[in-house]
């Protein structure tokens, strides 16, 4: 556990810290012998072997469900996008909210279809008026241009992350089983992008992609503007609440939040693509036991997300070109986290068959 410095809500945070402990390895265990015995050569499951497994670890029984899943949208607005990091105008943030509360987003789709419900959270955004179903939480509106300064104060950073913390809490004890993040915030790719240049020292221009689109220009002004901002702030790597007030955002300090908070609660968390990652390793850097709660759902295009899940050490379940956020991976990954709970409790075992389990030139067997 890595210190943090600053601000109200710290001791409830740094409890939350102390509160997320190692995987339930007994627990696992029991599960990778119950996996070994059902009917199908050894691990011929692949990582939807290891699904049940973490779940396993992070639930403290071999028992694992994912019966209840909802996806937390964090929603905020960055100062940065005057710089014309964007292929979007800022107004899109809530207009997107907008469509989030009519259900009509690629996240809605696909998280109807996975059974999931959808909590969206203005956490930062410059709406003025909020739709009635969206919860409002704003710290600010928007973050300050971290080109020429920090995005947020450490106090904002802290108490994004402690609405992060409240939001897994309420859903804790609401009983759901599975959590997915998401974001929305127009320009939130190059926070991102900063955000992981400084954690894994990679090379700006390796790591920046064209967010939603931008040209090579574009791309080229994008790459200059996160040089000059982690130039100016010259956030420490060593200290993550530092990185994320100087060039992350609201949206991403509450994602870190409930990243912290599930893992807390033993709840699996899955992430999404590179803002949500971008959280991932924020939430690693504090506290890096919370890194065992996250699944990987894809890999997105965007260049950070490869180094991100590499830093985490996550393999993901899905590549499928995908740029888009919001938390629409994440969706796309439960039905899979569902069919591999469906595995343990369906599937036959070779004893209720009458047959060995293992036969004896089997690869696992040579091997050991
Ligand atoms: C209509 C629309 C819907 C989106 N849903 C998610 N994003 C995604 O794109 C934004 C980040 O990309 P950049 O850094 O290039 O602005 C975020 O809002 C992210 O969630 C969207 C973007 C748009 C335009
Ligand atoms: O990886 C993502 O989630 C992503 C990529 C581009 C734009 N918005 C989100």
């Amino acid at each position: 556990m890595r210190r943090l410095s600053g601000g109200n809500h710290l001791e409830k945070i740094m409890q939350v810290i102390q509160d997320i402990k190692p995987l339930d390895i007994r627990s696992m265990e029991e599960m990778r012998n119950c996996l070994n015995n059902l009917t199908k050569p050894l691990g011929s499951l692949g990582m939807l072997e290891e699904l049940p497994i973490t779940l396993s670890g992070i639930a403290g029984h071999a028992a694992p469900k994912v019966d209840r899943k909802a996806i937390v949208v964090m929603c905020g607005d960055h100062g940065v996008v005057k710089e014309g990091v964007s292929a979007y105008p800022q107004a899109v943030t809530g207009l997107m909210m907008d469509n989030f509360v009519r259900g009509k987003a690629a996240i809605n789709v696909l998280a109807r279809q996975a059974g999931a419900e959808v909590q969206v959270i203005d956490i930062g955004s410059m709406l003025e008026e909020v739709p009635k179903e969206i919860i409002k939480k704003k710290v600010r509106y928007g973050t300050d241009n971290m080109a020429i300064g920090p995005a947020m104060s450490k106090e904002e950073a802290v108490q994004g992350i402690h609405i992060g913390i409240e939001t897994a809490f309420d859903l804790a004890d609401q009983g759901i089983d599975l959590l997915g993040i998401g974001e929305m915030g127009i320009g939130n790719t190059t926070p991102a992008s900063a955000m992981t240049a400084v954690f894994t020292s990679i090379s700006i221009s390796q790591l920046t992609g064209r967010g939603t689109g931008i040209n090579a220009a574009g791309l080229d002004k994008k790459i200059e503007v996160i040089e000059r901002a982690i130039k100016g702030n010259n956030p420490n790597p060593m200290d993550p609440l530092d990185v994320l007030c100087k060039v992350g955002g609201f949206e991403i300090a509450g994602l870190v939040g409930v990243l912290l908070g599930a893992a807390a609660r033993r709840i699996p968390v899955v992430i999404d693509g590179v803002i949500s990652g971008a959280a991932a390793l924020a939430a690693y850097r504090i506290e890096p036991l919370s890194r065992d709660y996250m699944i990987a759902s894809h890999l997105s295009a965007e260049p950070a997300h490869q180094f991100i899940l590499n830093e985490l050490e996550l393999k993901p379940l899905l590549n499928l070109e995908m740029r888009l956020g919001e938390g629409t991976g994440a969706a796309l990954a439960f039905p899979l986290i569902e069919s591999s709970t469906r595995i343990f409790r369906e599937m036959a075992t070779f004893e209720e068959l009458g047959i060995p389990a293992h036969v004896e030139n089997s690869k696992e067997k040579n091997e050991a």
